[in-house]
């Protein structure tokens, strides 16, 4: 029988903050992201976080971290004045969250501006996405995938799938609209499971050939139309390694930036110890097997696997902090200790 869900944990946005700031700030950022008037004022207030083809612009700081850098308005109208483009384009910028003292936050791509003219200006370097998680720290790496995810959403949502029209944003840019069919549409995301499976003792890794070489993660699959996320584990589990799982605990969500948006949902699973033989999909992955406690802490320990003279990681070793298969693991590891 599978339990119902239950949360492991209390994110610390949960008890940290008043509610009172925390519901008007809520409240003034669903405003701003209705109401294109009230967006404009807050876009004059604001802070721009810039993207170059996507990528988004980091700074070092004295303190020796990568910091993504908040500049004002009237900064990105200047720069883009002195570069040769309209500062105009500033209005273009796509609102992605508040501060805690209620100032709006904005991306922007610089789009044809050279990219090299704009990293001198801002005393900063574009860097790719992926590279830009590993560097930052606390919330700065899920706010700059979230503004990514919306700059990328707008670029490829530009005309209407039923008319073929130009589809036109709101001013905050929550969602663009086909004038000529009436239809609205939404930036999306794909529902994605990942979970990690345990047998009591040991947990179920697996790789797929693109992975980099080593490396494991806790099993993932997409949703289908129509499915709960129960189902969608159970089935995802069944069809990559040939197991039944017995029992479900949600651990925590996330957004992925990588390929595309997806909303990962993140769940502790066990199967029946007796029942425990893995047959790999080898469509789907190339490789899942049973890692012991003792595999995956050694395994934890390792911030940056060392690799042979091709430049290929050598060792076994799992996702990084940034990404909740990570946490899954983690926790895993942890509620193992408690055991012993
Ligand atoms: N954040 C993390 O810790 C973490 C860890 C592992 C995987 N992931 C992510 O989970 C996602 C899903 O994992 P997977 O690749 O094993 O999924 P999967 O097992 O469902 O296999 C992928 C295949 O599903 C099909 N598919 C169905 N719906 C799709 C959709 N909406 N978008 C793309 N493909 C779709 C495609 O044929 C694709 O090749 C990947 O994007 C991966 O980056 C994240
Ligand atoms: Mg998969």
């Amino acid at each position: 029988m599978l339990q119902p869900l239950r949360i492991l944990f209390r994110p610390k946005w949960m008890v940290s903050r008043s509610s009172a700031s925390y519901v008007s700030r809520m409240r003034h950022l669903n405003k701003i992201k209705e109401e294109d008037e009230a967006c404009r004022a807050a876009l004059q207030s604001g802070n721009i976080f810039l993207y170059h083809k996507l990528a988004p612009l980091l700074r070092w700081t004295d303190s020796g971290i990568y910091q993504l850098p908040a500049l004002q308005t009237k900064d990105v109208e200047e720069i883009l004045e002195k570069l040769g483009g309209d500062k105009e384009m500033v209005k273009e910028s796509i609102l992605i969250n508040c501060t805690e003292q209620n100032e709006a936050q904005f991306s922007f791509d610089v789009g044809a501006i050279d990219q090299a003219a704009v990293e001198e200006q801002c005393r900063g370097t574009f860097v790719d996405l992926r590279k830009a998680f590993f560097l930052l720290r606390g919330s700065e790496a899920p706010l700059v995938a979230r503004g990514q995810a919306l700059l990328r959403w707008h670029q490829t949502n530009g005309f209407c799938s039923s008319t073929g029209q130009p589809t036109q944003r709101n001013q905050s840019g929550s969602q663009r609209v086909c004038h000529s069919s009436g239809i609205t549409y939404y930036p999306k995301m794909s529902p994605v499971v990942i979970v990690l499976v345990s047998d009591g003792k040991r947990c179920l890794l697996g790789r797929q050939s693109t992975f980099p070489r080593g490396m494991y993660s806790a099993l993932a699959g997409f949703c289908d139309i129509g499915e709960t996320m129960e189902e969608a584990l159970r089935r995802e589990i069944a069809e990559e390694v040939g197991l039944e799982v017995e029992s479900i605990q949600y651990s925590g969500s996330q957004h992925w930036p990588f390929p595309q948006s997806s909303f990962m949902v993140a769940c502790h699973a066990t199967v029946n110890p007796d029942k425990t033989h893995v047959s790999v999909d080898k469509e789907e992955l190339e490789d899942a097997r049973w890692f012991s406690l003792e595999e995956v802490q050694e395994a934890l320990t390792i911030k940056v696997p060392p690799r042979n003279n091709k430049g290929e990681p050598t060792v076994f070793w799992v996702p990084p902090s940034y990404a909740i298969a990570n946490r899954l693991i983690q926790e895993w590891a942890n509620q193992q200790h408690l055991k012993s």
